[in-house]
């Protein structure tokens, strides 16, 4: 089995063609990010080398998912920062420009805990390399740009081989033709590389076990239908789209072995915070008896917030949910809406999360 797994696993890093997601352009101090609100029409790549962009790339996803978003804010606030270098002068002006520009990066989204954790690694490593310095000369400038672009560089490729490794123990899962049910995009695009919820797939295709994919479509911004489909469909997986209302429908009749969702955070009772709609299936999975698997790094887990009640919620505009897609007006003029974008589902309802660590049926498992 491990060899069969070593094989796919080899197999899918020769033949996975999606573009990066988020990388640091080499020649110039500049981020370049691949912008999910064109898929899946356009690969439109955006370079970001300012703040406000960043900033802008976050909320309105174009850059999306949680470990993504942690990785494109590390990188974000490496570019950000050297651009600042120039007009600093004093070791205490350069702490209070890098923790300023961090907290406000850190503001961008509020529940995935990616965000923050990616950007908590390059402060800390930013304090031990500014304490006990006064002033500042241009070698300093050199040498805390090189550690940082390292630290961004080192958080993603870390993000890769936890998704590997994820793979690894969720295809464990899968059995030849599995029907798996998923909702939002937890796949390469909401990662560095292959996904959380998704890797599995993709080592499962790649070991020539065709397991079936129902794609919820994921309203109101339906990263179900634009990207988790694309991405999907582009490595040949067999993908059924359906509505999010039609998930009922589908476990009733036994067509879904499987559901298996990412999660932006896991409280420290293994509540877990993921899109709108995730607690929705699950209790529809515990009705139906049908086994629901939680994929993520370890950096989603989130040992300082008690349960999913302590999770902050992002609220997003009215506008996301009466306009299909930023485009076409559907709802009545000053309607009221309500658009959480996530909700939690009680750890109750997890059958296993799946980390890079291995699959574990209790949170207390991988603390
Ligand atoms: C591996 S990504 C896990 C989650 O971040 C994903 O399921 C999700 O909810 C993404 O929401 P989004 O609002 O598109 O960032």
């Amino acid at each position: 089995m491990e060899n069969f797994k070593e094989i796919g696993l080899e197999k899918l890093e020769q033949t996975f063609s999606l573009p990066d997601v988020v990388s640091l352009c080499e020649e110039e101090d500049s981020l370049v990010i691949l912008d999910q609100t064109q898929l899946p029409a356009r690969e439109v790549f955006l370079k970001i080398d300012n703040e406000e962009e960043l900033i802008d790339a976050i909320v309105r996803l174009k850059v999306r998912g949680a470990p993504a978003i942690g990785v494109a804010a590390a990188a974000g606030l490496y570019v950000c920062f050297a651009r600042t270098l120039a007009n600093i002068t004093s070791a205490q002006l350069m702490q209070t420009e890098f923790q300023a520009l961090a907290n406000r990066i850190r503001a961008s989204r509020p529940t995935a805990v990616n965000l923050s954790w990616a950007l908590d690694r390059m402060t800390v490593l930013f304090k031990q390399w500014i304490a006990g310095k006064d002033k500042i000369s241009s070698t300093d400038f050199q040498e805390i740009k090189t550690l940082l672009r390292v630290e961004a560089v080192r958080i993603k490729e870390e993000d890769i081989e936890m998704c590997k490794q994820i793979a690894q123990h969720g295809v464990g899962l899968i059995a030849s033709g599995s029907r798996i049910l998923t909702h939002c995009n937890a796949g390469h695009l909401a990662v560095s590389r292959y996904g959380t919820a998704l890797a599995p797939i993709y080592l499962a295709q790649a070991c020539g076990l065709n397991p079936k994919v129902y794609a919820d479509e994921t309203r109101p911004l339906l990263q179900g239908a634009r990207l988790t489909a694309y991405e999907l469909m582009r490595f040949g997986v067999d993908t059924t789209l359906v509505c999010d209302n039609m998930a009922a429908s589908l476990m009733s009749q036994g067509m879904i072995d499987m559901i298996m969702v990412g999660c932006d955070r896991i409280a420290a009772n293994g509540d877990v915070a993921n899109k709108i709609g995730t607690c929705g299936l699950a209790v529809l999975a515990h009705y139906y008896k049908i086994p629901f698997y939680v994929l993520g790094p370890t950096s989603t887990f989130d040992p300082h917030t008690p349960t999913g009640k302590d999770i902050v919620i992002e609220q997003r505009s009215a506008s996301e949910v009466t306009d299909l897609h930023y485009i076409h007006r559907m709802a009545p003029e000053h309607v009221g809406v309500y658009n959480p974008a996530f909700d939690v589902t009680p750890a109750a309802l997890v059958t296993a999360y799946v980390t890079e660590k291995g699959v574990f049926r209790q949170i207390q498992d991988f603390q």
